[in-house]
């Protein structure tokens, strides 16, 4: 909470105005009953004053209390724009740090973590917060202020009435306590069960092709059927305890006032209190109960509020990505990459590389093979500075990468990885990144570059259309040639192309080779590969194998050292 409270600092004056205009708000509420008393007992039943001067007086007192609501709507007006303002801007701040943290952790966070859980986290998780502020801080100084004001008018009023009717605020609590108890516990069963349910949609909805594909939908339904009939069920109970609770609040806060105006009654045949003192005295009873409930309420928001915070402060508390030596000067300038001795594990149970030592020249264009998950996607990723290794040191020109700032020399480094992901946005933006230094006439020489202009022109808007989540709308190969036209378009010094023409037709492919081949002479790349036919011509092949690099050579002398590669190639054309 005291951290959480820091959010609000800069924002103390609207505070300061927030409580000023509830304070004020509070005390033009504890009005009307005073007002409607002195209606009543000063002038309806005042038998010593003439008839018109009983009228003036009840018209101009009449007046006084439609100004008494005109001021109560207009501060209640003021109180709710200020506190949810307030609550806005404090939240968008902490969305916004939030999502500044998420961009900066490294992989390794988002293995551990799915996407629903982040989104969680900066969507719902703020929205507690933006209640808290909103209608928790506020609304407590309110009604503190107003249980402390009614308990003055009511003993002022009434002291006898007040210790008569005393016995009735334990039962109202005990049945508040109760109903918040009650209603707490099905709250909390409805919000997991309707976790559950958008878990399943999300994860299904997205997984549509593949259900349509095994003609899985009957299991799936009945699948579904099962999480939302759970979700039906907890309903219900939520259903009843409103239906049970509700009333019975009620009725017990009827009975509460039915004993009053029987005490209260008697009392004023005794002639011990006056009909208008009554009638206020009622009227500060149901005032008195108002912010009672609402104090119930809102310790349910600073409940749920105080989980919120620890949940978001983890994800601010967590170890950002190694980002090199900050606002480091040093550049890559030919883009030569060594590996020392390299050790890398994802979960630090399983060695994944073990002991890498290699190195990858300028100009010089190498392919990595081996079978699937031998670790040749892994390598890559550590380039990319994307996991950081356990042991051994990664140079780039001879220099640690992490001696450099590696935010800035990332646009140096580039990736095609199998499964290219764009953004919402054009053709055109998904190439510069949305970095608008760079001219159309850029982008489209890149594109050309890559032989990807004249596949892009086809399309309907050429490099202006528009791509939606994902650009799932554009074939696997379109997304890897965009992503590689972006490759040339920064001019990385390493390349390095994960799979990178595996989704193109033959003949492109073929004419992406070229383009690569050409490239490769003023660049450091790397190309991954599983199709053996795509890395005949590379300067070197080096070949992974269970974590390690066992071969390295030309294409012809590996085959002549009959080993791993020898087999995976006997394996793909032995046909
Ligand atoms: N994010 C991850 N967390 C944990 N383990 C991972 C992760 N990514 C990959 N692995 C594991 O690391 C091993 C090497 O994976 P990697 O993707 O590097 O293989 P690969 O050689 O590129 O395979 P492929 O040819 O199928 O792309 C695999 O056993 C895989 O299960």
């Amino acid at each position: 909470m005291k951290r959480l409270l820091k959010y609000a600092k800069p924002y103390a004056w609207f505070f300061v105005l927030a409580i000023f205009v509830v304070l004020v708000s509070a005390v033009v509420d504890l009005l009307p009953p005073q007002l409607i008393r002195t209606i009543i007992d000063g002038y309806l039943n005042n038998e010593a004053l003439s008839e018109s001067e009983r009228l003036s007086g009840i018209s101009r007192l009449g007046f006084a209390v439609v100004g008494v609501f005109a001021a109560q709507f207009l501060f209640g007006y003021l109180s709710t724009f200020i506190t949810s303002y307030l609550g806005n801007r404090i939240v968008h701040d902490v969305r916004t740090e939030l999502f500044r943290k998420v961009l900066r952790l490294p992989m390794s966070f988002f293995d551990r973590n799915p996407s629903g859980r982040i989104t969680t986290r900066i969507v719902n998780d703020t929205q507690n917060i933006q209640e808290f502020f909103t209608s928790v801080i506020t609304a407590m100084v309110k009604d503190v202020f107003l249980l402390a004001g009614t308990i003055y008018f009511l003993v002022r009023l009434s002291p006898r009435l007040f210790a008569t009717s005393s016995f009735i605020f334990p039962i109202i609590a005990v049945a508040m306590i109760l109903f918040r108890y009650f209603d707490l516990k099905v709250y909390r069963e409805v919000r997991t069960n309707l976790a559950k349910v958008n878990a399943y949609l999300a994860e299904h909805i997205s997984g549509m092709s593949v259900i349509k594909l095994f003609l899985a939908e009957d299991y799936k339904r009945k699948e579904f059927d099962s999480v939302n009939s759970e979700l039906y069920r907890s309903q219900l109970k939520q259903l009843y305890v409103f239906g049970i609770f509700r009333p019975f609040i009620s009725f017990v806060r009827h009975m509460a006032t039915s004993a009053i105006i029987y005490f209260g009654a008697r009392m004023i045949l005794q002639q011990s209190i006056r009909f208008g003192e009554l009638y206020a005295f009622i009227s500060y009873i149901d005032t008195f109960m108002r912010p009672l409930e609402d104090i119930s309420e809102k310790y349910d928001i600073i409940q749920n509020t105080t989980a919120s915070c620890e949940k978001i402060f983890s994800l601010m508390d967590e170890q950002p990505e190694p980002s090199g030596k900050k606002n480091s000067d040093l550049r890559i300038e030919k883009g030569k990459l060594e590996f020392e001795d390299v050790w890398f594990s994802y979960d630090s149970e399983r060695w994944i590389l073990k002991g890498i030592n290699v190195v990858f020249n300028p100009g010089e264009l190498t392919a990595i093979v081996g079978e699937t998950g031998a670790g040749k996607t892994s390598l890559m990723n550590l380039i990319n500075g994307l996991y950081v290794p356990q042991k051994g040191r990664i140079l780039i020109d001879g220099k640690d990468m992490f001696e450099y700032d590696l935010t800035r020399i990332r646009k140096q480094i580039a990736a095609v990885p199998q499964d290219v992901i764009l953004f919402t946005g054009t053709i055109l933006d998904n190439v510069r990144l949305f970095d608008e230094s760079y001219s159309e006439e850029q982008v489209v020489e890149a594109l050309k570059k890559v032989h990807a202009y004249d596949i892009v022109s086809h399309l309907t808007d050429g490099i202006h259309t528009k791509i939606v989540e994902r650009g799932y709308t554009l074939s696997a190969g379109e997304r890897q040639l965009i992503a590689l036209a972006r490759a040339v378009l920064f001019d990385a010094k390493i390349l390095i192309l994960d799979e990178a023409t595996s989704n193109i037709d033959v003949e492109t492919e073929t004419r992406i080779e070229a383009a690569i081949r050409e490239l490769s002479k003023e660049k450091t790349m790397i190309m991954i590969a599983h199709r053996l036919s795509t890395v005949k011509n590379a300067d070197r092949i080096l070949v992974v194998h269970n974590g390690k690099i066992v071969e390295e050579g030309k294409h012809a002398q590996l085959l002549a050292r009959q080993g791993v590669y020898y087999q995976l190639y006997q394996i793909q054309f032995a046909s």
